[in-house]
């Protein structure tokens, strides 16, 4: 068995060291920069030396000759990266590694995999993990979804590692929409824990973030025990209460308003914007995720935000 992973990002980086521990994986990246001589990502992953199982291109065809491909760009980037290498990923194993809606279309990874490569089977693998967390081989729990469950296990049992445990469902819509959406929800509590309204109404934020999460998932389709698991709960949780976070990093800057490093990968961004167009477009109430569209939006300020959702008309929880 042979893995490659496309995206050499912190993510990237980290299962791909992960994973290595397996079987040979190959990384691959559209700039290597000096990767291969310095066996280092010091880009995106500095501090941690590459295994020699680990092998690093920027040719697509070398790395699309593995069993398994897992796709761990930001998720605006992945149909592109899969429409440029449609021949070389057909009737591959495509496994989306990044968690977001995207703003074209209000899809997820899953579905935009099965529009560019019909021939794939598709699966994503989501859940509560920093990169570093990874890559430092400390324990990490994470779904593994895949409409296919017979596929889905064999995934399972392959991509599992000595700290990188994967549980599996076949509820892919669940999985994605879990990791997408609670980035949305670590902005709202990251801005609230900047603006200095304290702890209190980030426990708020988190549990009504988390409702509408739920109120999402259950239109579009996904099994309820889908969310309260490790992509959905589990990924909330620690995305809304660790400033390792990049989205939480971006609410606090947005609280304090201070400036943010506009080339930080930041997933909740445009998904709060895609979530907000097929929240309307469903009828649906989801009114931290519209507080967070117009905030970066532009459109509201913190406290007119704050107010609008302390103002809402009073109901049953
Ligand atoms: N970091 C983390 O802890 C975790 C991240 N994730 C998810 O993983 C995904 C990737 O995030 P992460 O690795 O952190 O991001 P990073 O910001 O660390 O890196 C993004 C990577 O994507 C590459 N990239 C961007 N656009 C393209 C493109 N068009 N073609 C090829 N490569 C491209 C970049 O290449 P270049 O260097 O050349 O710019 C870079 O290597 C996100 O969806 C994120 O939510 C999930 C769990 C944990
Ligand atoms: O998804 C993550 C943790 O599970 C990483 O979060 P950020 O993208 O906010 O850094």
């Amino acid at each position: 068995m042979t893995v490659a992973v496309l995206g050499a990002g912190a993510f990237g980086t980290a299962l791909a060291i992960s994973l290595a521990q397996n079987c040979p994986v190959t990384l691959w990246a559209r700039d290597l920069g000096d990767m291969a001589r310095s066996r280092e990502n010091a880009k995106r992953l500095p501090g941690f030396g590459f295994p020699d199982t680990l092998s690093v291109t920027a040719d697509m065809s070398i790395a699309s000759r593995a069993d398994i491909l897992l796709l761990s760009v930001p998720m605006q980037k992945l149909r592109a990266l899969l429409q440029d290498n449609a021949l070389l990923l057909a009737d591959k194993r495509l496994v989306a590694c990044c968690k977001g809606i995207e703003l074209s279309t209000g899809l997820g990874p899953v579905t935009v995999i099965q529009e560019c490569v019909p021939s794939a089977t598709a699966a994503v693998l989501t859940g509560p993990s920093f990169a570093a967390d990874i890559a430092r081989g400390l324990p990490t729990a994470l779904t593994l979804a895949c409409k296919n469950d017979a596929a889905g296990e064999k995934l399972q049992q392959l991509l599992t590692t000595p700290n990188l445990r994967l549980y599996r469902t076949t509820d892919t819509i669940g999985a994605e929409l879990g990791g997408a959406l609670k980035n949305v929800i670590a902005i709202a509590c990251g801005t609230a824990m900047g603006a200095g309204l304290g702890e209190s109404a980030r426990a708020a934020l988190m549990t009504r973030g988390y409702a509408e999460m739920q109120r999402l998932a259950a239109h579009l389709g996904a099994k309820p025990g889908t969310l309260s698991g490790l992509s959905g709960f589990g990924d909330l949780t620690l995305t809304c209460t660790s400033t390792q976070s990049r989205n939480y990093q971006l609410g606090l800057s947005l609280g304090k308003e201070t400036a943010f490093d506009p080339d930080t990968t930041v997933e909740g961004a445009a998904t709060a914007i895609a979530v907000q167009d097929v929240a309307q477009r469903a009828g649906l109430d989801m009114p931290i995720t519209a507080a967070v569209a117009g905030l970066l939006e532009k459109r509201l300020d913190v406290q007119t935000a704050m107010n609008a959702l302390l103002t809402r008309p009073l109901k049953e929880e």
